[in-house]
């Protein structure tokens, strides 16, 4: 149905937010106090032309906004936009009951992003790369793309080759594509198993065009140069689709966060650490304990700190935090606690620092909500909350990344 709307507000997805008859109508790309007319299909409506424009409407980055499904929100004025940012880590504290100054919002720079999860289809238009289309499963081919690093844009060509050499299906499937510091790592899954006849063809182009590493469905079928990332004064390679931080700048912005929080530890607990992108950095000062659910992520810090110089000692260990979080006891061996878990964030693992002493805590997240969640459970245990900082790894997306630092008071441990 075709009806006209006026927008309230903007939802925490991004879209323009309609009040009507006690519920809610979600638009995406329209903005508050515009008027707009769209087709509405239960609570969620098309828009299709904008009748009273918003003043903070601008014209978007990138020509392929609102067609491909990578962006949400490239329409909206800078001020405005961080102010939304913002906003949506201090209403998931809000929610928690924790009233508190949140800070400006980290920026990150457009054409900054070193890692894209791309899907890829070969289709008898030919093989496709790219984003897929905004409530579909078409692709648009990567041509431009402003938050990406343009040497990934650059490459899109060789890497849309490289999809087309390795398909061995019909089926779309992932591309995963990290700029690291000595090449390129791409990591694909769901691509059919490769034959002989790909793997040689693989390794030949892969060779061919400088590619770092090609691994599919987690095994290596070549690697020319090892992929490289430095994380403070260590490099590590990390593991064939681990998990890194999508933005080099915003990484850094955690990490200042982090360290500078820790100082004074002398003795840290970094959990979910990953490949060490935290402890790395913090074994510059501290000794660090880095607890990780992933065994090759844990090779690569130990390898990683084994070949630097200069840092105190690491020790790593693998468990599953979330079935055996480290007890407030184990903890009590710490002056300073890291966590940075995934979107679900950290509860049983919150509850058990609740009740430990340690003094310094920081926690990372890319989840407002679970943050909010985890952050009233440390509260509740005794612990102030120094400071939040979201950050905007994810650029003109509705995901934020926040650091929230906290103390607990010497006369509440
Ligand atoms: C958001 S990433 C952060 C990694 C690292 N701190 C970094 O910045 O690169 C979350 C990490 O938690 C790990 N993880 C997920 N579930 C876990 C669990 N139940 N126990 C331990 N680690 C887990 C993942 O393998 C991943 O490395």
């Amino acid at each position: 149905m075709t009806a006209r709307f006026e927008i309230a507000r903007l939802g925490a997805h991004g879209d323009g937010v309609v009040d009507a008859n006690g519920g809610h109508i979600f638009i995406p790309f329209a903005l508050p106090g515009e008027t707009v007319t769209a087709a509405r299909e239960k609570d969620r409506a098309q828009l299709l032309a904008v009748i009273e424009a918003s003043p903070q409407r601008i014209e978007p980055a990138c020509r392929h906004f609102t067609e491909c499904g990578g962006c949400a929100i490239q329409h909206l004025e800078d001020r405005a936009y961080r102010d939304w940012k913002r906003g949506l880590v201090a209403h998931a504290l809000k929610a928690r009951g924790i009233e508190t100054a949140v800070g400006e919002l980290v920026a990150c720079p457009p054409h900054s992003r070193r890692r894209a999860a791309f899907t890829a289809r070969n289709t008898e238009t030919g093989m496709h790369l790219g984003y897929n289309k905004a409530f579909s499963h078409t692709l648009v081919d990567i041509e431009e793309c402003p938050v990406l690093l343009p040497a990934i844009v650059e490459a899109a060509g060789t890497l849309r080759h490289l999809a087309g050499i390795i398909s061995n299906t019909s089926k779309p499937f992932r591309f995963l594509v990290t700029a690291t510091e000595s090449g390129f790592d791409v990591a694909a899954s769901d691509c059919g198993k490769p034959t002989e006849a790909i793997r040689r063809a693989a390794t030949d182009f892969v060779i061919k065009s400088k590619i770092a590493r090609l691994s599919i469905d987690g095994e290596i079928i070549v690697e020319p140069v090892k992929p490289m990332l430095t994380f403070g004064t260590a490099t590590v390679t990390p593991p064939t689709g681990g998990f890194v931080q999508a933005v080099g700048e915003a990484e850094q912005a955690m990490a200042s966060l982090v360290t500078g929080h820790l100082r004074k530890a002398k003795k840290v607990a970094d959990l979910y650490s990953g490949s060490g992108t935290f402890s790395l950095r913090l074994a510059a000062n501290s000794e660090v304990h880095a607890v990780e659910g992933d065994a090759p992520a844990l090779a690569a810090l130990d390898r990683g700190f084994r070949f630097a110089s200069g840092l105190k000692r690491v020790t790593v260990e693998r468990r599953d935090l979330d079935r055996r979080p480290l007890t407030f006891k184990e903890l009590n061996a710490f002056d300073g606690v890291a966590f940075d878990p995934p979107r679900a964030g950290a509860e049983d693992q919150c509850k058990q620092i609740a009740r430990s002493d340690v003094p310094y805590v920081a926690a990372v997240s890319c989840n407002p909500a679970t943050l909010a969640r985890d952050l009233r459970i440390l509260i509740d245990g005794g612990y102030a909350l120094k400071s939040v900082t979201p950050i905007d790894q994810f650029l003109w997306s509705h995901h934020v990344e926040a650091v929230a630092l906290l103390e607990k008071p010497k006369k509440r441990r």
